[in-house]
């Protein structure tokens, strides 16, 4: 769908999507039976690694991500133990086939990397500037280094660059599993922000150290190129949820500006029209709602297995999904740093478009008025 730049221009983000605040259901809960997960997660407690058991239902990481919702007694105990508990309550919740696809989808993003090679594709407002051939893998570290030197290449052909596109996913959707779970645990969703009404949170599944590990392997190095003036190299927590529209869900999203330092968002499908993107310019706080520059326009059509990178504070909105049912993943990434030094920080001219423009008009006008001052200096009769 083709925008229509001044009708855009009158719609202003007056809205920071944030995430919805704890309702306290972080993990399986109203169950009669024995073993529970506690509510919220221990965040001090340093979970095992379960990296070498490969034989098990499920991912080495989702055990990780779990132990910290283990009650306070079993956090001490043996790895074993744990594991035991842990697949218990796992087991009780899925099928077969849902394992294998569970399992599937995360072998899928663990070995990315492994198996083949991907393209990234890198767009600068509304065409692609180049594509390059790599690796790609949130899961290792070593990969860390090759994603920034790439970054870091790219950024030298393309200073200008505002939006990474990646084609690195997989398509496997998580929204396949977690409807039946929900339903039989009795499980009180957390929506994922204000904004969205379909769609939950993922930390709360068990994916928060998966998600983690995307952010730290993944997104860090490419941020800390692409984004280093809004945080990009400090980013050290996430929020990680899904979103879904369709005729019958959320058809839309507004124009707004994300409660985040850069966000990941993934088309994990499924079939679809509609619901492109539309990008209009970086703003900080205080030129949240000024105008949109023709230069700042962009769209973004949304295709499943692939995603784009960029700046929280780039506004935006998702247009109506006309038919079918799209369902995207989201990580939002944040800086501490970058939030704290940011009280400090009257100017943002460093990455907000319209502190950008007022920093040229002043220079603009500064040199003029020397101009001027020199003319009128000159043409006065030397005595
Ligand atoms: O629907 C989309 O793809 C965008 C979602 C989004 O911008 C958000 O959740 O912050
Ligand atoms: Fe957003």
């Amino acid at each position: 769908m083709s925008v229509d730049g001044s009708a855009e221009r009158r719609k202003q983000p007056t809205q920071t999507q944030t995430p919805s605040t704890g309702n306290g259901n972080c993990g399986i809960s109203s169950m009669s039976l024995a073993n529970r997960l506690r509510l919220n997660p221990n965040k001090e407690h340093k979970p095992d690694s379960y990296d070498d058991l490969h034989q098990l239902e499920f991912s080495p990481l989702l055990f990780s991500s779990l132990e910290r919702y283990l009650p306070p007694t079993m956090l001490n105990g043996s790895r074993d133990l744990k594991l035991q508990y842990m697949r218990d309550i796992l087991l009780r919740y899925s099928s077969e086939s849902e394992r294998t696809r569970v399992r599937k989808w995360f072998n899928d993003i663990e070995n990315t990397g492994r198996r083949s090679s991907h393209t990234i594709s890198l767009y600068t407002r509304s065409y692609t500037l180049c594509r390059l051939h790599s690796s790609l893998s949130p899961h290792f570290s070593k990969q860390s280094m090759r994603i920034q030197r790439i970054a870091l290449e790219v950024l030298w052909l393309n200073p200008l660059l505002e939006f990474i596109h990646l084609k690195c996913f997989s398509r496997t959707s998580v929204n396949c599993y977690y409807p039946r779970w929900v339903i039989e645990t009795n499980f009180r969703i957390m929506r994922p922000n204000t904004m969205n009404r379909y769609g939950c949170v993922l930390d709360d599944f068990g994916l928060e150290t998966m998600l983690d590990k995307v952010m730290e392997d993944f997104i860090r190095p490419m941020s800390r190129v692409f984004f280093p003036e809004v945080g990009g190299s400090t980013l050290d927590s996430h929020h990680g949820f899904v979103v879904e529209y369709g005729t019958d869900k959320d058809a839309e999203l507004g124009f707004h500006v994300d409660d985040s330092e850069v966000t990941l968002n993934v088309c994990l499908g499924k079939q679809f029209s509609g619901g492109e993107l539309f990008f209009r310019g970086i703003r900080c706080d205080k030129h949240v709602n000024s105008e949109t520059q023709s230069e700042e326009i962009f769209d973004y059509s949304h295709v499943p297995g692939h995603a784009v990178l960029h700046r929280g504070r780039h506004r935006h909105g998702a247009r109506a999904t006309t038919s079918g049912c799209r369902v995207n993943l989201l990580l939002w990434c944040r800086s501490s740093v970058f939030r704290e030094l940011k009280k400090y920080q009257k100017d943002s001219s460093n990455w907000c478009g319209e502190c950008q423009r007022e920093k040229k008009e002043r220079r603009r006008q500064s040199i003029a008025a020397t101009k001027l001052e020199l003319l009128k200096r000159d043409g006065k009769p030397t005595s």
